[in-house]
């Protein structure tokens, strides 16, 4: 176990004293602590940075949250020879990952990953979702009965038996409930606290829903929650494909008519995929914050839009990888993956021609295509009618 430092540990407690308890019942007592749910982030990249800063204002102030919020680190050594989570808890900021911004004097970093799972009642997960198979190993055993969990991550697996999201992961090698947080919300935008909206996915039970909702909700970040785990969890995961071809569409110069057409054609795949793996996924879905709102600001202002420029700028020859590397500084794209793992579960399932630009995108990033290839779209428009005209939708 490596707790963090001790002077930022006494620097927040003297800065907020209310830290042990924050609710007096009125018999003298501070029986309400056993109520008090104890929060962990697990990751602290972009994203989960910003996640830490939105929960950490908010545990301040209701009652029915522990004040502390941890905040697990992947460990790495700065430039500077210091580790990253020990610069975060001297300035409370994480200056590599999302500089200039103070977390919050309650935000903890933490290394050990145990140690930062150990208390929680309520754990966040916001990795790159290529890590979470073997975080959600090293997690087996280590948390509390009752843990309840959110996916921030958008992203997914495919394993042999085929698509598994990121959330029934969570859920099924933890055993917890898990809901997702999706929305049109690019994290150094809420960082600095311009106003936004999220939509919580759900399964059943509407409780847990408002609970996340609460600990998230500020009034420049508003959450919705929507009874559609899957549809949720799929909008946040698909809109980072088309975020790729509207990237390629800026970097070959093709103006605004043909990225909204892109969109929309994108949206349209979507939702068409998301319902042939879900029929229980709801159209109602694709008009909240994690659906068209999403797709809009991914593929106007995102990573992945602005990497698949650069690519295809580049006429294809210079790899995502190497792009990544020194574009991003160790931020993660999250499409390049998806793609592949979206055109996989159209091979298998034998539905390469129902969704042209899905598949043209994985194509055009491991250089079978070019990236023109992404507006040859009309001559391989798929029946849709043969999708959408069926009521399953298989
Ligand atoms: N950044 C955004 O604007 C944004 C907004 C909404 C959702 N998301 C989603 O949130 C998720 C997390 O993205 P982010 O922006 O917080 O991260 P990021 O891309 O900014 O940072 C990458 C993170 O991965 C960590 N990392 C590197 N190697 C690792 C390893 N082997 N194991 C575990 N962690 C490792 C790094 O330490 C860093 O914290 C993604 O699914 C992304 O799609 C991002
Ligand atoms: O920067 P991107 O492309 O990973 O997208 C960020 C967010 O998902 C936008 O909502």
């Amino acid at each position: 176990m490596a707790p963090p430092p001790a002077a930022a540990a006494m620097e927040y407690q003297e800065s907020a004293p209310s830290n042990t308890f924050t609710i007096n019942d009125g018999s003298g007592a501070a029986s309400g602590a056993f109520h008090m749910s104890k929060v962990t982030v697990v990751g602290s990249g972009n994203w989960g940075s910003v996640a830490a800063k939105l929960i950490a204002s908010n545990t301040l102030k209701l009652t029915s949250f522990h004040d502390e919020v941890r905040m697990w680190v992947f460990e790495e050594a700065l430039p500077s020879g210091e580790k990253l989570t020990d610069v975060i808890n001297r300035t409370n900021e994480n200056v590599k990952y999302l500089p200039g911004i103070k977390l919050g004097k309650n935000v903890v970093a933490d290394p050990d990953l145990d140690n930062a799972v150990r208390d929680a009642n309520m754990l966040v997960f916001v990795t790159p979702h290529q890590f979470m198979e073997g975080i959600c190993k090293r997690l087996v055993g280590k948390i509390k009965e009752g843990v309840e969990a959110i996916s921030l991550i958008k992203g997914m697996e495919v394993k042999m038996e085929g698509p598994c999201m990121i959330s029934s992961l969570i859920s099924s090698q933890l055993r917890v409930n898990c809901c997702v947080l999706m929305g049109a919300n690019i994290a150094n935008e809420i960082a600095v606290e311009k106003f936004s909206e999220a939509t919580v996915g759900y399964k059943g039970n509407r409780e847990i829903a408002e609970k996340w909702v609460q600990l998230f909700s500020t009034p420049y970040f508003m959450v919705t929650p929507v009874q559609d785990v899957e549809g949720v969890e799929l909008c946040g995961t698909l809109k980072n494909v088309v975020a790729l071809a509207a990237g390629f569409v800026d970097g070959l110069e093709m103006g605004n008519n043909t990225k909204a057409a892109i969109m929309r054609i994108g949206l349209r795949e979507m939702r068409a995929f998301s319902k042939l793996l879900f029929s229980s996924v709801k159209d109602s879905t694709f008009f909240e914050s994690c659906g068209v709102a999403d797709v809009i600001t991914t593929c106007l202002g995102g990573r992945n839009r602005k990497v698949a420029e650069a690519f295809a700028k580049n006429g294809g020859k210079r790899s995502f990888d190497e792009l990544e590397a020194e574009m991003l500084q160790g931020q993660k794209l999250q499409g390049v993956s998806t793609a592949r793992e979206v055109y996989e579960v159209l091979s298998h399932r034998g539905w390469l021609e129902l969704f042209p630009l899905f598949s043209t995108v994985h194509e055009i990033c491991i250089g079978r295509l070019p990236p023109s290839a992404i507006v040859e779209y009309s001559e391989h428009k798929p029946n849709f009618a043969l999708v959408e005209g069926s009521a399953q939708y298989y």
